[in-house]
């Protein structure tokens, strides 16, 4: 079978939609499978109902790992084939689409000149972004010169100062990063970058006038390459597509700026899923305390408990209680939208987790759990332990869970080692070089003191959660029950009414 690219559909003479030629008024930074799978079909959806006439340049902002990405969306000349599937209003529905949106990708280590050139071209509007929660974060290294600069902050300075140069109008930049504020903490760094480096006044007032830096909220569960049924999609499609990308049909993309944004972007006419807004941030906190929140409270109990993929968790019930008592009497009271509100959009992510068409791999969602337990679970946990007075018990339990899941001994280049307890099978904990040094060094400590430890670790949580009354002895407890009956018995004892 031959790859997928413009001549191969030609002759297998495919009647989808397809733009092969337009201007590139897209730079986007992260070639992922969720900025495929989402912003890039949004794109590709306003080429073809609303005129937008659009290419995306996509730039991989990290060096290529040994699967060579960039390479590989260039050789199918920016095309891959997106399978979205779900229920909309109770139908069931599964759309195919080959998404010709994107032209092609650089990577900002092997071709930074070709990034920096993109500057010069006058049609450039939009920059947009996903670089992971790890992404925007100001790093006094960078340094100007680099050729580029390490951090994704750092290179659009040098990006935008190219253009700066060039006296061509800015951009609107659109930030989907799941960090707070992602879209006014990355002009926060840039503004930084362009001080520190003395790029000059003139520069710094063109940032801050010639472009809109807007924070926005991305919600689709993406999940990627279907390794399991890649084959039988090449087969029934007729090509080969090693870009394969899949996910969730339904999608959200709330965007905080100016109401001239519906001009600029015709997502109203392309009848899309996308809102703006002067204030983001309502639908951020319910959006990332509710659905990720869950997710990142009840995977590493769920995977130590012998469970892969979400959809199996939400027939669990166990599991799917557990989550319900984390969301409806944990989380949601400590948000700031109506009760009412949080537990509609509750109802329709459990209902999201349940997606028979998608397969969400619980170890998936387990990468750089500490950061997302930081930015997700914790801020509901201290929520609710100001306003009750007391330890939430899921929430609390997840702790001990994320403790238990990180417990490894040998750590390599992948990650550091694990053997699950029930299935007996060896994982791999995906997180940060320091976090999984912490744990490599500590695992075989006694459980109260590993407990003190984590707890302890500043770095991870930006505070001493040792300080939160009672929590060390109750962490240490749930971990305890984690060893001596499992996983499932620890999430079963938060289900004990009346304790
Ligand atoms: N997959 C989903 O369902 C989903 C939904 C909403 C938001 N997101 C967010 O999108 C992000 C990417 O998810 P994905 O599923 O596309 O994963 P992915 O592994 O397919 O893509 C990761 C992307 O991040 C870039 N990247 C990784 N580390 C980086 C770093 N340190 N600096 C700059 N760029 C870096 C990579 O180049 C790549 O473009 C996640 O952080 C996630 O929070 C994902
Ligand atoms: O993509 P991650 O790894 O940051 O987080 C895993 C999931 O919680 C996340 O992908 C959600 O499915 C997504 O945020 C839904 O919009």
């Amino acid at each position: 079978m031959k790859t997928l690219n413009y001549e191969t559909l030609k002759q297998s003479n495919y009647e989808g939609y397809l733009l092969e030629d337009a201007p590139v008024r897209v730079l986007q930074f992260g070639e992922g499978n969720f900025m495929r799978g989402f912003v890039d079909y949004f794109i590709d959806q306003m080429n073809e109902k609303a005129g937008f006439d659009t290419k995306v340049t996509l730039v991989q902002p990290i060096s290529q790992g040994a699967f060579r990405l960039k390479d590989i969306i260039n050789e199918q000349e920016g095309l891959y084939t997106l399978y979205l599937q779900g229920f909309q209003d109770g139908q069931e529905v599964r759309e195919k689409r080959v998404i010709s949106a994107v032209k092609n990708c650089l990577n900002a280590y092997e071709d930074w000149n070709e990034v920096l050139d993109m500057a010069k071209k006058p049609d450039l509007r939009f920059i947009t972004c996903n670089t992971t929660e790890a992404g925007i974060a100001y790093d006094p290294t960078c340094q100007f010169a680099d050729a580029p600069a390490a951090s994704y902050p750092a290179k659009l300075t040098q990006f935008l100062f190219a253009r700066f140069q060039q006296q061509l109008p800015g951009f609107i930049i659109l930030a989907c990063e799941l960090i707070d504020n992602n879209g006014k903490e990355l002009e926060k760094c840039v503004l930084q970058h362009a001080k520190d480096w003395n790029l000059g006044e003139d520069f710094i007032q063109w940032i801050q006038k010639e472009n809109v830096f807007c924070s926005t909220l991305v919600d689709r569960i993406v999940t990627g390459y279907p390794r399991a049924e890649a084959d039988a999609m090449n087969a029934e499609n007729g090509y080969v597509d090693n870009t394969l990308d899949t996910g969730e049909i339904f999608g959200v993309w709330v965007i905080e700026g100016p109401q001239s944004l519906r001009d600029e972007l015709p997502f109203e006419k392309a009848g899309l899923p996308i809102i703006v807004t002067d204030d983001h941030k309502p639908y951020k906190e319910q959006k990332v305390r509710i659905l990720n929140g869950a997710h990142t409270s009840m995977v590493l109990g769920a995977f130590l408990a012998g469970q892969t993929i979400v959809r199996d968790c939400m027939y669990d019930p166990t599991i799917s209680a557990y989550m319900n008592e984390a969301i409806y009497n944990e989380i949601i009271p400590t948000l700031s939208l109506s009760k009412e509100d949080c537990e509609q959009f509750a109802k329709a992510v459990t209902e999201r987790f349940k997606n028979p068409f998608i397969d969400h791999e619980l170890l998936a969602i387990s990468l750089n759990s500490t950061a997302k337990w930081k930015a997700r679970v914790l801020p509901s946990l201290l929520g609710y332990v100001d306003k009750f007075h007391k330890l939430p018990k899921a929430l609390t339990t997840s702790l001990a869970s994320y403790i238990a899941f990180y417990r490894g001994k040998e750590l390599d280049a992948d990650g550091l080692k694990a053997v699950n307890p029930v299935t007996k099978q060896p994982y791999t904990i995906k997180d940060d070089a320091d976090v999984l040094e912490f744990f490599a060094a500590n695992s075989d400590k006694p459980n109260a003191q590993l407990v003190s430890l984590v707890l302890g670790n500043t770095s991870f949580w930006g505070q001493d959660l040792n300080a939160i009354e009672g929590l060390h002895d109750a962490v240490t407890s749930a971990l305890d029950t984690i060893d001596n009956e499992g996983a499932m018995a620890a999430m079963q004892a938060c289900l004990n009414k009346g304790e």
